[in-house]
Formats: structure tokens, sequence, C-alpha cells
């Protein structure tokens, strides 16, 4: 189910005034097709795809999104969870089950300190499901992903992309480029990016200006490269403390009070955060690289 790929070549239409000689040249069938795509991606606060269901889901206690996505087209309907919180676990398999869905994969974006994933619960509630994570997390699970790697559930795949800097083994998974995948694309980017702010860089191998080049770097071919996404790709965080549910690359380029600055500026502000520690990264941090599951006798097979 996941493979290495080599493509991330993109196809970026900016939208853009017209004079009366462009209007004339839209007039060409294959012109006009691309204008009336682009249209639908610009306006859309949502991806569309007839094949795509998705759900956000929100934990309250640790404002923490949850990610339902399924490929409904597929007989089987499979379905994988991203970033699942262990208090919504059952929420999260009634909505499943009602919805006829199969979970495939309870995926990390990374190791959390705020809240214990619900990966190794679901685990023990669905068998057959498969933890995933990065292998730079260090932590424990069935499937380690770097990248490049794509996870497919059917005919839809998410792409994994290095996003080191709120913890060293952070990922983001993005939707493909493709016109049969959702359009526009999709980020999930955990802590890298918020709405308006990013994951904090004050422990478990965080580093401000690692952070500052997953988002803005484009030296390396499977790095992130968050901003260099199409300015349309809806950002879906990991977390929000603001009342907000989702962005777009376009959005937080111009609108990120962090990210938007010069690297420097970025790790005074960084620097100067002085948040409180997350009140449960004791319990959680050693809980989520074994899955979430603290209490399994050593030879389980997490
Ligand atoms: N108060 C919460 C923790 C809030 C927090 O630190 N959030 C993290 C992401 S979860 S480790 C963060 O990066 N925040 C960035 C920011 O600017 O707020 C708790 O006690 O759990």
């Amino acid at each position: 189910m996941v493979t290495h790929f080599s493509r991330f070549q993109h196809l970026l239409l900016q939208p853009r005034l017209l004079s009366s000689h462009q209007s004339r040249a839209l007039q060409h069938p294959l012109i006009r097709t691309l204008t009336v795509i682009r249209s639908v991606m610009g306006s859309s606060s949502s991806s569309s795809s007839s094949k795509l269901l998705f759900r956000q889901l929100f934990e309250k206690e640790s404002s923490t999104f949850t990610y339902l996505l399924a490929d409904v087209s597929n007989p089987v309907k499979p379905a994988l969870l991203i970033d699942p919180v262990d208090k919504t676990v059952d929420r999260d398999l009634k909505l499943i089950n009602e919805l006829g869905l199969k979970l495939v994969y309870a995926m990390n974006t990374h190791v959390h300190a705020d809240h214990v994933t619900g990966t190794g619960l679901l685990k023990t509630k669905v068998p057959g499901v498969k933890s995933v994570i990065s292998k730079a997390s260090g932590s424990k699970a069935d499937m380690f992903l770097e990248p490049g790697d794509r996870v497919s559930i059917g005919d839809i795949y998410l792409e994994v992309r290095a996003t080191p800097g709120h913890t060293a083994g952070c990922v983001t998974y993005v939707t493909g480029e493709e016109a049969d995948q959702p359009q526009p694309r999709m980020a999930f980017t955990g802590d890298a990016v918020l709405i308006r702010g990013c994951g904090r860089t004050d422990f478990q191998g965080g580093s401000s200006d690692q952070l500052y080049e997953s988002v803005h770097s484009q030296a390396s071919f499977h790095a992130n490269l968050i901003f260099t996404l199409p300015k349309d790709t809806l950002i879906y965080p990991a977390h929000d403390y603001k009342g907000y549910e989702v962005s777009t690359v376009g959005e937080e380029m111009q609108h990120n009070p962090r990210l938007t600055k010069d690297k420097e500026t970025f790790k005074s502000i960084m620097s100067n955060l002085n948040l409180a520690y997350p009140k449960m990264i004791d319990v959680a941090v050693p809980a989520n690289m074994v899955c979430g599951l603290q209490d399994l006798p050593p030879q389980a097979n997490l």
C-alpha cells in the first residue's frame, strides 16, 4: 500500500484579471476548460471528488482535529483516520460504522505531546487496522513512512512530506496532484502549519530553524515545501485554538503572523512564545511512543 514515487510536479493556475484580448482567447475550448476548473477550485473551501468522503472531527479538551477520509467509489469503502484521539475513538468508530466504511489505517502526523493518540485503542477495537507514523518519529507502529511514500485507500492517496520543526519526526500528508484526486489538494499539516500560527518548537527535538525551512524551503525534493504547493491547497491542521477550521496555502502565505516573516524574525517570535508546557506531556509522549498504549505486555505486537 505504501509506494515510493518520484514526481512532485504540479499545475499552478494563478487567478488574475483578464484583458479583452485574453477574454477572446478564452473562446479556445482547452483554455475555457482550464478556466472553469480554476474558478471551481478557487472559490472552494472544501475539496470535491465523487470518490472522497471527508470529515473533520474535533476533540475539544486538546483542541485536536481528527480527519476521516474514505474512497466511497470503492465497494469496500476503505478509510483512514489522521490524528485520532483516545477520548473520541468511540465517536469516530460510530461514525465509521454508520457510514459503512472499513477503517484500514490509523495515522499520526507526529508524536503528540498534549493528548494520547487513538491509534492503539483503534487497533484493539477494529482488528486489522494498521497504525502508521513516520520512521523519523522513533515511535512504534505497524507501518513507518518516509518522505516520498504514498498511503492509498482505494484510488485516493496521500503523499508523505517531511515537516520537521515542531518535532523531529513531523510529517505532512498531501493528497495527490492528478485530476482524478480530490481538487483542490488537501494538506494535513499536523502542528507544522496551524491556521494563522504554527507549532511550538521548544521540546521533542523542535527547531524553529528547521520548521521555517520545512515550510519555505525549495531545496529538497522530498522536503515539505508547504508554501510551494498550489495556493488553493487546503490546509487542515492538527489543532486550532482560535475557532478556525480550514485555510489555504495562499491565505497563510499572506496572513500567517509568524510564517510570513523572515527567518530571523520567525526564530525570535518562536523563542519568545512563553507557552506553558502541555498539561499531559508526561503521560502523552511515552504513551504515544508506543502507539497510545502503555500497558500492553512487552510481547504485544504493536
Ligand atoms: N495548552 C495546551 C497546549 C497548547 C500547545 O502548546 N499547543 C501546541 C500544539 S500541541 S503540543 C502548540 O504548538 N501550540 C502553538 C501555539 O502557538 O499555541 C495543553 O496544555 O495541552
